[in-house]
């Protein structure tokens, strides 16, 4: 569905070094990136900052041709087919709109069947579709000025989505959502998927999007591609920590298990303590030397969130590698 082999887009900057001499520089915004993303799958794209991501998206959507390296959507070359793939996949850029500013949202909508070339039959009943599950009803007819962030984000997502595209690619569409918006987009994503099939890649900086959609995710960094697997994956390759909560019968000093070493207690509070344990101690392990010690009322694991794993990732505290493979930076 969509394949990119071997991809590289390189940018040239000018910049003034003195009064008067200016230098070129070269920045390779991707850097020999390769993944493919089957029908039906949610993915993921990850990365700070200026690692590549909107640069990835441009190439994928045509609005830029990568300088080497081949980029195929839906069997398309999108910088060379770029009309005809844009009447095949759906794009949203979270910080801009495709909607046309003065007009209301309705008059919006039925400008882009012209542009999409839908039939006015297919626009009515995907319309009706689109206004239920995202609950356009109450703005259809507001101007798309007076609609708030929110109310733009599920107008743009009905715009991307009127010719019921089989590709969706989304660039930050849940930015400066409030948390009622988000779950909305978010619910309205997954039905899109599960239920549609359509397939879609998710670029944003909002990991609770990734936790909740995407069983795959995939981290550029520096232009390269970093990680491409499932989150539980990431965890384990990052070397990311779990935490025991145990609620003990008595309060007490911190847990001493001289049996199982490198397990930290990072805090007591009255008879419940938090250990720490790296990802290679065995959790039953450590509650086996627990019980033998210690009457133990309750105990809880806690998984990494994965926000300190990608902190960790994204400080360059792990080599980079890909596929579970590291590869040289
Ligand atoms: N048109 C351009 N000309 C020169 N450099 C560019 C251009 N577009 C992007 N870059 C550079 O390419 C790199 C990747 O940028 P890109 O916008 O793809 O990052 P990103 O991962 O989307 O970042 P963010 O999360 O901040 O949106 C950056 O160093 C950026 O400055």
């Amino acid at each position: 569905m969509i394949e990119v082999a071997s991809v590289t887009k390189s940018f040239t900057v000018r910049a003034r070094s003195g009064r008067i001499r200016r230098t070129r520089t070269t920045v390779r915004a991707v850097d020999e990136v390769s993944f493919t993303v089957a029908p039906g799958e949610f993915v993921g794209y990850l990365g700070p900052n200026g690692a590549g991501k909107s640069t990835t998206i441009k190439m994928l959507t045509g609005i830029l041709t990568p300088s080497s390296g081949d980029v195929r959507v839906l069997g398309m070359d999108p910088s060379r087919q770029r009309t005809t793939l844009a009447r095949r996949i759906g794009v949203v850029f979270g910080q801009r709109t495709t909607l046309w500013w003065d007009l209301p949202l309705r008059d919006s909508l039925a400008l882009l069947r012209h542009l999409y070339r839908v039939d006015t039959a297919a626009h009515r009943e995907r319309l009706a579709e689109l206004t239920g599950l995202l609950e356009l009803g109450p703005f259809l007819d507001t101007p798309v000025r007076q609609l708030s962030l929110g109310q733009r984000m599920r107008g743009d997502l009905a715009a991307a989505l009127l010719h019921d595209p089989q590709v969706l690619v989304l660039d930050e569409p849940t930015i400066g959502l409030d948390v009622v918006s988000k779950a909305t987009v978010r619910e309205f994503l997954q039905v899109l998927n599960t239920e549609r099939g359509t397939t879609i890649l998710l670029t944003t900086h909002d990991l609770g999007d990734i936790e909740r959609l995407c069983r795959r995710v995939m981290i550029i960094d520096h232009g390269r591609l970093a990680y491409d697997g499932g989150l539980d994956r990431l965890r384990e390759t990052v070397g990311a920590e779990r935490v025991l909560v145990v609620e003990l019968a008595d309060s007490g000093p911190p847990i001493e298990l001289p049996d199982v070493p490198d397990v930290i207690v990072e805090r007591v509070e009255g008879p419940r303590q938090w250990l720490r344990l790296p990802r290679t101690a065995n959790p039953a392990t450590v509650v086996a030397a627990l019980a033998q010690r210690h009457e133990v009322r309750d105990i809880a694991v806690r998984e990494t969130d994965i926000e300190d794993v990608l902190a960790r990732l994204y400080r360059g505290d792990q080599a980079y590698w890909c596929s579970g493979r590291p590869v040289a930076p």
